[in-house]
């Protein structure tokens, strides 16, 4: 069932903010118009059958096997408007893989079970096995779906999904065409090869991406590599092109679904203006380039005011680890050119890589829309302070918070919750913090141990929850790494960022509690904290994690419960594995 929420009515409520100026009557006959027009539109049921199967495929012209859906990576963009529903048939014709999808940035809002996260909110689907995914868009945005099950995000299991207001709804920015891209990293090895390495004793990390994919596209340079693997030549292996008309103003929805990098975005010649962020709407500023994270989705507008008679590049470079990836580029083509004419230049290569103050100046200019602030409440009930470490278990290299690995339980969460089998995880509750007044975030943790569990926190239901993230130097002497947060089920509220240690007595004095954006997902810059906060107010269990997918696989997330007594029956298409296998019923 859904529930009905204030930010349901979002749109109604902004027209009608819009006629406080009117003269009374006029403001209610204008009212009535909106409500008459719109209060009777029918939500639409989108209803797609996917097949997800490995095929070879070249998307940066070297030949490896991608996760295709229906043949295509990335796969179909799905396009619905809020309050619509999505049903995917999801055919696993993987053959020998387990499969999960993850709808990131859709709150899920009464199917928690249908957020996609193997082990957390359903079992795999099984070779051959097909699943269906329903679940209502409730905001309007750009949002991005992938995989959520091993490491197969990288194998180009990924697209985007863009929720369009009612029809008729003014926005608060104009423009003249809605465009979009999603960026990603490459890798030429085999998400086996990556997933081996990362779990064996003899740790082989994934290492920097050979290319940068602009709407599934890149090119690598084939000339030291055995011929018929990688051909230059080849039409998969084509730019990106985007035709623009001079004089025209482009929306352009960016998100970044890379499985490591942190990118930074740009079209030479043009400035951006940010007004869009993981679905909020963002008191517009300018940049000449924009960091985007992995699980982040931005919308910037763009005019083309530049000189016509050329084309320009879209570059995208890689930022916050040293890169060894070249710039991967798109064309933007300013008709009537031709659309592959390379343009005269050289791409731009974007910031320094490692100007952490550049990276996080921009973090704190994305606030609110004056027109579309959500205060969030002034204070909380609880803070979790989550320190992010590099650690070992057994002699595996993992990732830790406060001294805990995170390792998937046999029995998802959610079934496990809800059935009672509490002999499915570990039942202790994980640390609220670590003891922040002697630890050295600027050294080498002296004891590298961490424990492995299942744990998970519960959250009171109704709850305000803070969330502090602190990073700190990883097992590598001088090396603090950016970490992407997501957080499935809800939206929070970023409340600051520092760098340094956060102090727990100072440093919420100075939260922003007046324009906070709300996002999914939000950075942690090396050495630094940053301090979130959300409202535990969507019965479900949900996954808190670091997207850097190698991360999240090496056990840096956490899982959070909440009211999962509110929940009616579970659907028993998500259980089958572990203490679910007799729970299920065909
Ligand atoms: O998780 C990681 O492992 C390597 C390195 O820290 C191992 O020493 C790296 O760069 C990561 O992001």
């Amino acid at each position: 069932m859904l529930q009905s929420r204030k930010e349901d009515l979002i749109w109604p409520k902004m027209e009608a903010s819009r006629c406080v100026g009117l003269a009374a009557p006029l403001q209610y006959l204008f009212l009535f118009i909106i409500f008459a027009t719109f209060g009777s539109v029918q939500a639409n049921t989108h209803h797609q059958k996917w097949e997800v199967a490995y095929e070879f495929r070249s998307p940066d012209c070297f030949q490896k096997l991608a996760i295709t859906i229906n043949g295509r990576t990335p796969g179909p963009t799905i396009v619905a408007g809020q309050g619509d529903t999505i049903v995917i048939d999801v055919k696993n014709r993987l053959l020998t893989e387990n499969l999960a999808i993850h709808w990131h940035g859709i709150r899920q809002i009464g199917t928690p079970w249908y957020d996609g996260t193997e082990g957390v909110t359903q079992c795999p689907i099984v070779p051959g096995e097909t699943f269906t995914y329903r679940f209502v868009v409730d905001r309007p945005g750009t949002y991005m779906y992938h995989a959520h099950y091993g490491m197969q995000r990288s194998a180009g299991l990924y697209g985007l999904i863009q929720v369009l207001p009612p029809a008729g709804m003014a926005e608060l920015f104009t423009y003249d065409y809605d465009r979009s891209i999603i960026l990603n990293d490459w890798w030429h090895k085999s998400t086996y090869e990556q997933a081996v390495g990362l779990s064996s004793k003899d740790f082989t990390f994934v290492g920097e991406p050979q290319s940068l994919l602009i709407n599934g596209r890149g090119k690598f340079n084939c000339s030291n590599v055995r011929s018929g693997v990688c051909n230059e030549t080849n039409p998969e292996c084509l730019p990106y092109v985007l035709t623009v008309v001079s004089g025209k103003t482009y929306r352009l929805r960016i998100a970044s679904i890379t499985s490591l990098s942190a990118l930074n975005f740009e079209i030479e010649g043009h400035n951006l203006t940010v007004v869009e962020a993981d679905g909020y709407h963002v008191k517009p500023f300018v940049v000449k380039n924009l960091n985007i994270y992995s699980g982040e989705t931005y919308s910037v507008l763009f005019k083309a005011d530049q000189d016509p008679s050329h084309n320009y590049w879209f570059a995208v470079n890689v930022v916050s680890r040293k890169p060894n990836t070249p710039t991967g580029t798109a064309i933007l083509n300013y008709y009537p050119n031709p659309p592959r004419r390379l343009p005269p230049t050289m791409p731009p290569y974007g910031p320094l890589w490692n100007d952490t103050m550049y990276q996080l100046n921009q973090s704190n200019a994305i606030r609110s829309h004056p027109d579309y602030i959500h205060p969030p409440p002034l204070t909380s009930d609880r803070m979790i302070l989550l320190l992010n470490t590099q650690n070992f278990v057994d002699g595996y290299l993992k990732w830790a918070l406060n001294n805990v690995t995170f390792t998937l339980p046999h029995t998802p969460y959610l079934i496990a919750l809800k059935e009672k089998l509490f002999h499915g995880f570990d039942q202790r509750p994980p640390p609220e913090t670590y003891d922040y007044k002697n630890y050295d975030i600027y050294a080498i943790q002296k004891n590298q141990n961490a424990t492995a569990s299942t744990s998970i926190y519960r959250l009171g239901f109704n709850s305000t929850v803070d969330v502090i993230l602190q990073n700190a130097n990883t097992k590598n002497p001088n090396n603090s790494e950016t970490h992407p947060w997501h957080l499935h089920g809800h939206d929070f509220w970023v409340l600051g960022y520092g760098i340094g240690k956060f102090d727990p007595e100072i440093d919420p004095k100075r939260y922003n509690l007046v324009d906070p954006i709300k996002k999914n997902t939000v950075a942690l810059h090396p050495y630094g904290w940053t301090a979130l906060r959300f409202q535990a107010d969507n019965p479900g269990v949900w996954a808190f994690h670091c997207h850097i997918e190698s991360h999240f696989a090496m056990g840096m997330g956490v899982v959070f419960e909440e009211g999962v007594d509110k929940l009616g029956k579970l659907p028993t298409d998500i259980m089958g594995c572990g203490d679910s296998k007799y729970l299920k019923r065909p």
